[in-house]
This record gives C-alpha cells, structure tokens and sequence, in this order.
C-alpha cells in the first residue's frame, strides 16, 4: 500500500521551483534514502511532504495522514540552538502530537520522554540547554523526539551530519528498528556506503527524479553523473511552472 504518493509535485520558494515535476511513491514500510548533490531539492522535498512548503503545483498525499503525524528531524542547522529550551523539555515536544500544546505531562509522559532519552544515551544531560550540547549529542536528541513522537512516517534530513561513528552506528539501529515495525522510513544522506548497506530503496534527486528504486539500481556511476550535470545544469531563477502545470495548483 502506498504510504505518501507524489502527483506531478512542485516545490519551491518564491514562486521559483526547486523541486518539480516529481511523480511516484513511497510504500508503507518502505526504507528509502534520498540522495543527490547539494542543492538537488532533498530538504525541499522534506518540507513538502511534513506541510512546511506548500506545493506550487501537483499534490504531495500522506494516506490521511496530517503532516503533524510525520515525525521529522530536520537539519541541525535548521534548529536555532540559542533557544532557552533544556533537553528535557525539547524532547517533551515530541508528545505534543498525543497531549497537545498545553496537555499537563503526567508521569506517564515523563516516563516516555526519559526512556527515549535514554534510548539515544542521554541520561544525565536532561536539565541542559539545548545550546551546550555537541553536534553528535544534539543529532541524537532529535532522534529522542522523533522516536517519542510514535509516527508511521519518519522523514529525517541529513540525520548523520558531523557524527563520530559510534553515534551514527547507534542510531542506525534505531533506524533499523523502525524498518522492523513497518514504519516507513526516508532519509537524506550523502554517505553512498552507508545507503549502499541499509537502504533497500533510493531516489536520486537532481530538482526531478533522475531514478528510484531499488538501491543497486539507482546508484550506478551513470545515474550519478547525471544527477550533477541536472542540478549544474538548473536554473534557480527559472520562471514559475508552465501555465499547464500551475493550474493544477493544491
Ligand atoms: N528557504 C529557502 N529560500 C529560498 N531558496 C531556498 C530555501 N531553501 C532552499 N532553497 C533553494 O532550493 C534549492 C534546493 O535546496 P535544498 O536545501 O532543498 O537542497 P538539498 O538537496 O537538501 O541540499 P543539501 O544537500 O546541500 O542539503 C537550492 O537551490 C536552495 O538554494
């Protein structure tokens, strides 16, 4: 069964598309990467499917499912660190979904947030600010929040950036995990070993797809050449999709 279907989507910002005219689907249970060079429109795409860009044409659909039922781990650079938020109370943001915005947590919810934040090897660090925590340890409390967040579509952008390998090997099980309960798992990354060995399933992304499928498929030298001569190639000023395609704007 489908999990997120994708109709002749367009993303963008400002009217100027950075993704388009991408067409397919993602399978319930699905393990996919998104791969592409920088620039190729994975976080865009991201954006799209978790409601944070409004597609400028086509239609991005998540098998009724809200985009806050997505669980998403967006860039680390996407995150202002400066705000006064500890660890503890960052992570409790993931049960928003299930108590809302101002739900009480009771000491059920604060049992879950401590059991997810030990499953990410956090203990001890719940009183810090979010802004004293390393690169690799602030990667690992996203992983906290989208693991209490209990989602059955986990979108995660770049989740390995600037990690030593004991923490991405740790949060590859987690990863690995989530694949073994059917969740339907996608992830940017731009370690082609590490798609290679445990990602079934890969889109090459160059602003459209250039192939998807299965991972072996995708990632020949040829795809790959390709891709970088697609987005070298793109125009980030172009005009606004054709008038054929606008009109069938969400
Ligand atoms: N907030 C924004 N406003 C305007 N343009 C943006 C914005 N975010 C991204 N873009 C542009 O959209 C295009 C696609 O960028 P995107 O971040 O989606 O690529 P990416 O594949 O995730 O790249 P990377 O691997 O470098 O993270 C780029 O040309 C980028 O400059």
């Amino acid at each position: 069964m489908a999990q997120l279907q994708f109709r002749d989507v367009t993303l963008g910002y400002d009217r100027h598309p950075a993704v388009h005219h991408l067409s397919g689907e993602v399978s319930e249970g699905a393990l996919l990467a998104v791969i592409g060079p920088n620039g190729a429109g994975k976080s865009t795409l991201f954006r799209g499917i978790v409601g944070l860009l409004k597609p400028l044409a086509g239609s991005i659909s998540a098998a009724g499912l809200k985009p806050r039922e997505i669980a998403y781990l967006p860039q680390i650079a996407d995150i202002d660190r400066t705000f006064p938020i500890s660890v503890f109370d960052f992570v409790s943001t993931g049960l928003w979904r299930s108590v809302g915005i101002f739900g009480g947590i009771g000491a059920a919810a604060r049992e879950k947030i401590a059991q997810a934040i030990a499953a990410v090897g956090l203990t001890g660090f719940e009183g810090r600010g979010i802004g004293t925590l390393s690169g690799g340890q602030m990667q690992r409390l996203l992983f906290a929040r989208v693991l209490l967040q209990d989602a059955r579509v986990i979108v995660l952008d770049e989740p390995f950036n600037a990690m030593d390998s004991k923490t991405s090997s740790d949060l590859l099980q987690l990863i690995e995990h989530w694949h073994g309960e059917r969740r339907t798992v996608m992830a940017a990354l731009h370690d082609m070993d590490m798609v290679r060995a445990h990602f079934p399933q890969t889109l090459l992304l160059a602003r459209e797809a250039v192939a998807w499928g299965p991972t072996a498929e995708v990632l020949t030298s040829d795809n790959l050449a390709q891709a970088r001569r697609m987005c070298e190639a793109f125009d980030d000023a172009a005009a606004p999709c054709a008038p054929a395609q606008s009109s069938k704007a969400a």
